[in-house]
């Protein structure tokens, strides 16, 4: 993983009115680290081109490598080639898995079908994320996962268990719907023994919906399809197994997206970006819609969505929204600091996901939009913001989240100075991020 930050200590953000111009968007976390992994564990080769290059994905890549896994360097810098194995080659790892939710999730489902020793840790947050719910179903159908330090957290080590599926399991859906993808991804690998269809079932309300669907999607693509029941019962067939597409293109990352197409939304515009659009598989392009229902104008084709808005730096406000926020956790940190332009005051809803993330996200939010004049009101699962009756400078905590960094620069168009602490938190999922957003704003 590089360290090599560019960006100083803090960034003093240069006050802005207009944003125009085209942005192509670097490839989507969600989709990069979910194919990483199926390759991985696909018969064949796979060539991925668009793939995220950031800590999150850096911190998978190495994993796979540790695990025996061949990854070569493709034609071109975005591009990777993949030769799975159907089973891990390294019986035996130690695995820092940073602060990725889309690695440690997954690859902990994946080791612990196969069994074998490994060690899976991360960034200190990362051991306050829980990781129970996972552990608890992977337990049920006989896997050895343990906790090296609080139980539901990681650290965690996976022994040699012996997975039997072919009785149901079930899991949680209400902390995260990532316990969930890591068991449909995981499952081929122990389903092919039992000669038996696999059935998970939800528990609850299965929070972060479409991230399911994402994962349904490209398992799909790599010849796995799951029958399922709604939201609550999910079939993976006998005889499922892996076989590589050959070629996988990464769409560009949707939620990265929803900063820049912000910006068209309250400095004029247009801002285009490419790489997502209406063809897309990720949830969070549904900001789009959100950014009507604050009055931007948006157009969209196949692979690119273009906002136009109006200018707040000249006095006009979006309109003020109030909408439940489930289905796209990551794009709703947007609308929430989209909020101090709004024309009175906005609630995001539903919203509890928030506060087991990179930091606890409705707290640093409520912290960090009061100290630029806004009134915040913060319940376990929603945000209240009443936009700033007065303007004030502020220095911006970003909390260790890339998102808290990245939107907040939609702050520059405000009447007082903005100054961002830690801009580089960004390389989790964006390492250039401000210089892209550089390039548009005026
Ligand atoms: O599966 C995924 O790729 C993700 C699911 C979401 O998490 P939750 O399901 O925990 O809300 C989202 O916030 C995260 O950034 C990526
Ligand atoms: C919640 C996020 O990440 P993770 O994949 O680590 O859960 C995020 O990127 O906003």
């Amino acid at each position: 993983m590089s360290n090599a930050h560019p960006y100083p200590p803090h960034l003093d953000l240069a006050r802005v009115r207009s944003a125009h111009g085209t942005v192509a968007l670097p490839g989507s976390k969600s989709i990069s680290n979910r194919v990483l992994l199926l390759s991985a564990l696909a018969e064949g080769t796979t060539r991925l081109s668009g793939l995220l290059d950031s800590d999150d994905t850096r911190v998978m890549l190495a994993a796979l490598r540790a695990l025996g896994i061949e990854v070569e360097q493709g034609a071109r810098p975005d591009e990777v080639l993949v030769t799975g194995a159907q089973r891990f080659p390294q019986q035996r790892a130690d695995l820092f898995m940073g602060n990725a939710g889309t690695a440690i999730r997954p690859l902990t489902a994946a080791l612990a079908m196969m069994g074998g020793q490994y060690v899976l840790s991360g960034v200190p947050r990362m051991h306050e994320r829980p990781i129970g719910d996972l552990v608890d179903a992977l337990r049920m159908l006989g896997a050895r996962v343990d906790y090296q330090g609080r139980e539901g957290y990681p650290p965690l080590a996976v022994g040699c268990g012996r997975p039997d599926l072919s009785r149901p399991v079930c899991v949680k859906g209400s902390v995260s719907s990532q316990f969930l993808t890591a068991l449909l991804l995981a499952a081929p690998l122990a389903v092919q023994a039992t000669g038996q269809d696999f059935a998970i079932e939800v528990e609850g309300e299965l929070i972060s919906k479409p991230y399911v669907e994402m994962t349904l999607n490209l398992m799909r693509r790599y010849g796995v399809s799951v029958a399922r029941e709604g939201w609550s019962r999910f079939v993976v067939p006998a005889g499922a197994r892996y076989r590589s597409p050959g070629h996988m293109l990464v769409e560009g990352d949707a939620s990265s997206a929803s900063y820049f197409l912000a910006l068209g939304a309250i400095g004029g515009g247009p801002v285009r970006v490419t790489g997502v659009g209406r063809d897309s598989i990720q949830g969070d392009v549904a900001f789009a819609e959100t950014l009507r229902t604050m009055g931007a104008e948006v157009e969209m084709g196949p692979d690119w969505i273009e906002t136009r808005g109006v200018q707040v730096a000249e006095g006009a406000r979006l309109k003020a929204f109030d909408a439940d926020f489930n289905l796209i956790p990551d794009a709703a940190m947007t609308a929430a600091v989209l909020a101090l332009y709004a024309d009175g005051p906005c609630r995001l809803r539903n919203i509890a996901s928030w506060r087991v993330k990179e930091t606890d996200r409705i707290h640093a939010m409520q912290t960090e939009l009061a100290k630029l004049g806004a009134t915040v009101e913060a319940t376990p699962d929603s945000l209240s913001i009443t936009p700033p009756a007065a303007w004030r400078a502020a220095e911006i905590g970003t909390w260790d989240d890339h998102r808290m960094a990245m939107c907040f620069s939609l702050a520059a168009f405000g009447p007082a100075a903005v100054r961002i602490l830690d801009p580089g938190c960004v390389s989790k999922t964006f390492p250039t991020y401000f210089d892209v957003y550089g390039g548009l704003v005026a």
